[in-house]
């Protein structure tokens, strides 16, 4: 038996607003930040999580994850992970009052999911095995019994999702070998931040196509002749052929998209990703109805990365509001409930494309999308990965990149340990990397 004897959480900060690295039209100036969470055990192992802010406020998620950690600490890994569903509810929702500041939103949820995380890197740790391995060794049975199906039964249930998973495994062994043997598609969002100038948006897409990339994401939602202007310059520089998606990060109303989409559609954009605010799912529905998302030569819709729970995802799938699926590994409340996202976009025909902009989302992101086309959806179809080229260096199990795909994760874990010398050097405020800021 292992006990969980010590939460460590620690506010990680890279200030990644000096090169305008991630910069959109929302998020100008965004220093990729972690709310970084050590599980520390009587054992020799620990778990890692984090959770993903862009800076000033990440202070409040470390302080939200030490007020979770007492339902933590004291717990048998081997308890927990015998009931998964029941500890995620237990997190989530058994503190009434802690409860009240979310439910299931905002910096608690971002709390819960550094948490939760930590626990499966733990487990897959234990066991030996990459996240997504363990999860798709799982029976139908075992996987369901991790998840809470509260609040989405009218859309999913236990029986259903365990009727989903059967239909795939049977052949789960045949998608293991493709994938590697030849990786997941992904797409990058390098070339595109909205602070980078002309030069080097051009640099930055001769570089990505002279290593395989073929899809591209671009950041609109500042001035629609200057958002027009860059998106000629991209189309010049990788093509007609090659996909190009466009990311607005919230900026506009839903006529306003319509409207700046129009004098967008000419550059052939794949997909306008939130368009408006994340929230207004009805919007998404009235967008994509009017941009034609679904049908040929229409514009898809895309959104997910500020979308903080199962329900709201549940809806925008019941209202045929979405293309694409763009899931965040801990903007929702961690693994066990983006599985239950996952579970769902399956079953309403949807492909999942998870956010990868931030620090560590690539590489929480590859084991679930291993995990959607092993064992739940067997597809490709529409399913792209986003990349961002961002501070890879400092985790001890990079992802691993091979012609625009990613190659699959060996090591055992979620791939989300950070090197104590980068946790130490961008500790805040007293890190190295801050003490000529
Ligand atoms: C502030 C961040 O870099 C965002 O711009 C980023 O997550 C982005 O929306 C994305 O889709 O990758
Ligand atoms: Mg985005």
């Amino acid at each position: 038996m292992t006990t969980i004897t010590r939460v460590d959480a620690r506010d990680i900060r890279f200030p990644t607003s000096r090169q305008l690295d991630g910069s959109d039209a929302m998020n100008e100036a965004p220093d990729y930040s972690a709310t970084y969470v050590i599980l520390h055990t009587d054992q020799e192992d620990e778990g890692h999580g984090l959770s993903f802010t862009i800076g000033r406020g990440n202070d409040l998620c470390v302080a939200a994850v030490n007020a979770l950690a007492p339902t933590l600490v004291g717990r048998k890994l081997e308890d927990i992970t015998a009931d998964m569903g029941t500890f995620w509810r237990e997190l989530t929702s058994g503190d009434s009052q802690l409860r009240w500041l979310g439910p299931e939103k905002g910096v608690m949820h971002l709390a819960s999911a550094a948490l939760v995380n930590a626990i499966w890197d733990l487990w897959a740790k234990r066991e030996g095995k990459p996240i997504w391995k363990l999860l798709v060794d799982m029976s139908p049975e075992q996987l369901v019994r991790c998840l809470d199906f509260r609040f989405v039964t009218d859309a999913i249930t236990p029986e259903e999702a365990i009727a989903l998973l059967r239909r795939k495994a049977g052949t789960k062994g045949e998608r293991e070998a493709e994938m590697k043997a030849e990786g997941y598609p992904g797409y990058t969002t390098s070339a595109g931040w909205l602070g980078y100038s002309e030069e080097k948006m051009r640099r930055l897409c001769r570089e990505a196509l002279a290593e395989g990339w073929q899809h591209f994401k671009q950041k609109v939602g500042g001035d629609i002749e200057e958002d027009r202007r860059r998106a000629a310059i991209l189309r010049e520089e990788i093509g007609e052929q090659r996909t190009l998606m466009m990311d607005a990060n919230q900026m506009w109303d839903v006529d306003e998209t319509i409207v700046n989409m129009r004098r967008l559609a000419e550059f052939n954009p794949h997909w306008i990703e939130e368009p408006t605010s994340p929230d207004d799912i009805l919007g998404h529905a009235e967008i994509r109805r009017r941009l034609r998302g679904g049908l040929e030569g229409g514009i898809g819709v895309a959104t997910g990365e500020h979308c903080h729970n199962r329900v709201m995802f549940k809806q925008l799938l019941q209202a045929g509001a979405i293309d694409f699926c763009q899931l965040d590994a801990a903007r929702l409340g961690g693994l066990n409930e983006v599985i239950i996202v996952v579970l769902l976009a399956a079953k309403y025909g949807v492909p999942i494309c998870p956010h990868g902009g931030g620090v560590g989302l690539c590489e929480y992101t590859q084991h679930i999308s291993l995990f959607d086309y092993i064992a739940v959806s067997g597809s490709l179809e529409g399913r792209l990965l986003e990349y961002v080229d961002h501070l890879h260096e400092h985790f001890v199990d990079p992802v691993r990149i091979r012609q625009g795909r990613y190659l699959v994760p060996e090591a055992p874990g979620y791939s989300i340990t950070m090197k104590p010398e980068s946790l130490e050097m961008h500790r805040y405020p007293e890190g190295a990397a801050w003490q000529d800021a």
